[in-house]
């Protein structure tokens, strides 16, 4: 049976209990729920802290786990990236009351408020700045006004909570973040269960990013058609009843579904269709 951690709280749980639903395994029903088994796909969910699944997942008593990149490197644990999901996606930066400090090296004797101090301890050694680090739980925008430090360290998003604060961020972003999957550092991933497990997830992204699109065009037209929509592979061509007309089917990114399809009209194609796609093993 695959042991998988999943996020029991927060900005991942929601989307990553999701995903998991799309790929077909049943997740738990109720929030209190801490452990659930799926015996027909043979797999056991714990629903873990997001800051402790990389600590499990390194222990090797758990295959898989779901969390955030920054938080499996905050975390320092000995536990590795297999798969970027897409969501949860944020950016780490550094922030302060407007003027503070323009980077990393004005930082040099001030002390800085975040949740994430392993990142922060690390980011600060690499640029050689000497500053301290206060740990706090959360809502760390508050620290300034409240007299903690003088700059925080978090999480940003659309920048809301740093602008209701009056923070504004500097410096280059420490780090990209999204949710991701991770195993053990250098444990097997060619185990035919966890293989399994990725290509469902695989699946379930290009379900998210693909549309598939179908359209008629003159065969003089069909190399300039193809082009436009080369498809993962190559796209199928098939003949249609009326001579010197193909009908093409490709799959498309969602996001230039649209323009492609006015492309594919100027060069003359006609019937142009997209339909969703629910579920994919490529
Ligand atoms: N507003 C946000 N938008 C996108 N991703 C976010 C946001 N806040 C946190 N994250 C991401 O979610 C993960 C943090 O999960 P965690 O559950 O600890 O934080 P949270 O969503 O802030 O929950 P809470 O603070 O309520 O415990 C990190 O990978 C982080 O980058
Ligand atoms: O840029 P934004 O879109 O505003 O998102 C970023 C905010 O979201 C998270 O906070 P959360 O609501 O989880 O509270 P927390 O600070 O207690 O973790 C994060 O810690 C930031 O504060
Ligand atoms: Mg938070």
């Amino acid at each position: 049976m695959l042991r998988i951690a999943v996020p029991n709280k927060g900005s991942l749980s929601g989307p990553a209990a999701d995903m998991l639903h799309e790929a077909g395994y049943r997740q738990r029903r109720e929030s209190k729920e801490l452990r659930i088994v799926d015996p027909g796909n043979e797999v056991e969910f714990f629903y873990l802290r997001p800051r402790d699944i990389a600590i499990y997942v390194s222990s090797g008593r758990l295959d898989i786990g779901i969390t955030g990149r920054d938080l499996l490197v905050d975390s320092g644990a000995d536990a590795e990236e297999i798969l970027p999901l897409g969501f949860a996606r944020s950016t780490f930066r550094f922030a302060g009351k407007p003027g503070t400090a323009s980077g990393v090296e004005d930082l040099k004797g001030r002390t800085v408020a975040t949740s994430y101090e392993g990142i922060v301890a690390r980011h600060l050694a690499d640029s050689g700045v000497d500053a301290s680090v206060v740990h706090l739980d959360g809502a760390v925008e508050t620290a300034i006004e409240l007299g903690v430090a003088e700059v925080i360290a978090d999480v940003v998003e659309t920048g809301t909570s740093l602008r209701n604060a009056g923070l504004e961020v500097f410096g280059e972003p420490i780090m990209k973040s999204e949710a991701i999957v991770i195993r053990r550092t250098g444990a097997d991933t060619e185990e035919p269960k966890v293989q399994q497990f990725l290509r469902r997830l695989q699946g379930v992204l290009v379900a998210r990013t693909y549309v598939m699109m179908d359209y008629d065009c003159r065969v003089e037209q069909l190399e300039k058609a193809v082009a436009l929509t080369p498809g993962l592979e190559s796209p199928t061509v098939s003949p249609l009843h009326n001579e010197g007309w193909v009908a093409v089917r490709a799959m498309v990114p969602t996001k230039d579904a649209q323009r492609i399809m006015d492309d594919l009209y100027a060069i003359g194609a006609r019937a142009i269709l997209t339909t969703a796609i629910h579920a994919c093993r490529l």
